[in-house]
C-alpha cells in the first residue's frame, strides 16, 4: 500500500506574506487529515521562509492526539544545518527524511552522493541521532544506483527517491520514448533500494498528471505531495483535492 503524505510548506509561505495565521497550517493540515490523507510532512528550512518552528510542534502535537495515531508525520531537513535535529527531538516525528539542501537553495534539486568515507560516516552519526529518537529515517536520493548502493551503511531504512527528473520526463507525455526511459530509471533504481532491504518513498513535482504512472513502480510505501497539491487545492479545494490523490494510490 502507497500512503500520501501531504506537503503544508506552501500553505506556510502564503501565510507568512502577512502577519497572523491565515492561511491556517495547522487547521488546514487537520482538514487533510480528515479528508483521509495518511500524513503530515513539513520542511523547516533556517531562513524558516515557509514553515516555522512552532508549526512544527503544533502538527507535532496534533499528530500525537489519539485520533491521527494511524497518521504520521514526516520532517525533512538536511540534519548538519540548524535546528533540525533538536527540532526532531522535541517533535519526535514517525519519519524523519534527511535532505543535502544548502540554507540558500531555492527548492530540493539533488540527493545525498555518500561519496567519500567522511559523508557516510557524518550521515550514519545523524541516522542514529535520530532513529534514537524513534523514528524511520528515509534519504532524499537521485535515481542513482552507485549512491543507493551506499545507503545501507549508514543505517537509513528507507530512501525518498527525488522524482523532479521523472516529473520533467512526464510533462512532455506518458508515453513519448524518453518518458519511458526515464521510468525504467526510476523503477531499477527502487528495485534496487528494494533489494538491499530499503524501503522507498517518492517526492518532488509529483501531481495528478504523473502520480499514477510513477506509482506503476512495485511496492513504493509513501509519497510526499506538496506544491502541485496545494495549487491544485485553490482549484478544487483541499478536502477534493487530497481525494483526487487518494483515488491515484494503489490499494493493494
Ligand atoms: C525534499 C523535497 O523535495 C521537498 O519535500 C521539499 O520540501 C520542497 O521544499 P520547498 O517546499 O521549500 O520547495
Ligand atoms: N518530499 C517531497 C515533498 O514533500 C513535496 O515536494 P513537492 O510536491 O512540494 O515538490
Amino acid at each position: 500500500m502507497t500512503t500520501l503524505s501531504v506537503n503544508v510548506n506552501k500553505i506556510a509561505l502564503l501565510r507568512n506574506t502577512r502577519t497572523g495565521e491565515t492561511p491556517d497550517v495547522l487547521r488546514l493540515s487537520r482538514l487533510a487529515l480528515e479528508a483521509g490523507a495518511h500524513g503530515i510532512t513539513v520542511h523547516p528550512r533556517p531562513d524558516e521562509r515557509h514553515i516555522r518552528r512552532y508549526d512544527v510542534t503544533h502538527l507535532a502535537a496534533m499528530l500525537h492526539e489519539p485520533a491521527w495515531a494511524d497518521r504520521e508525520f514526516n520532517i525533512e531537513g538536511n540534519p548538519f544545518l540548524g535546528a533540525y535535529v533538536e527540532l526532531c527531538r522535541e517533535a519526535k516525528p514517525d519519519q524523519c527524511t534527511l535532505v543535502p539542501d544548502s540554507p540558500d537553495q531555492r527548492t530540493s534539486d539533488h540527493g545525498w552522493q555518500l561519496a567519500d568515507d567522511t559523508e557516510i560516516k557524518q550521515v550514519t552519526t545523524a541516522v542514529a541521532e535520530l532513529k534514537a529518537i524513534g523514528s524511520r529515517v528515509s534519504l532524499f536520493m537521485d535515481p542513482d544506483p552507485a549512491a543507493i548502493e551506499r545507503v545501507p551503511q549508514t543505517g537509513a531504512d528507507r530512501i525518498e527517491l527525488y522524482t523532479e527528473a521523472y516529473a520533467d520526463a512526464m510533462a512532455g507525455g506518458l508515453d513519448t520514448a524518453s518518458a519511458q526511459a526515464v521510468h525504467r530509471q526510476y523503477a531499477d533504481a527502487a528495485a534496487l533500494a528494494q533489494q538491499l532491504g530499503l524501503g522507498v518513498n517518492g517526492g518532488h513535482d509529483l501531481n495528478l498528471h504523473n502520480l499514477a504512472r510513477f506509482l506503476t513502480i512495485p511496492d513504493i510505501l509513501e509519497v510526499s505531495i506538496g506544491h502541485a497539491l496545494i495549487a491544485d487545492a485553490l482549484e478544487l479545494g483541499l478536502a477534493e483535492t487530497v481525494r483526487a490523490y487518494l483515488a491515484l494510490l494503489p490499494t493493494s
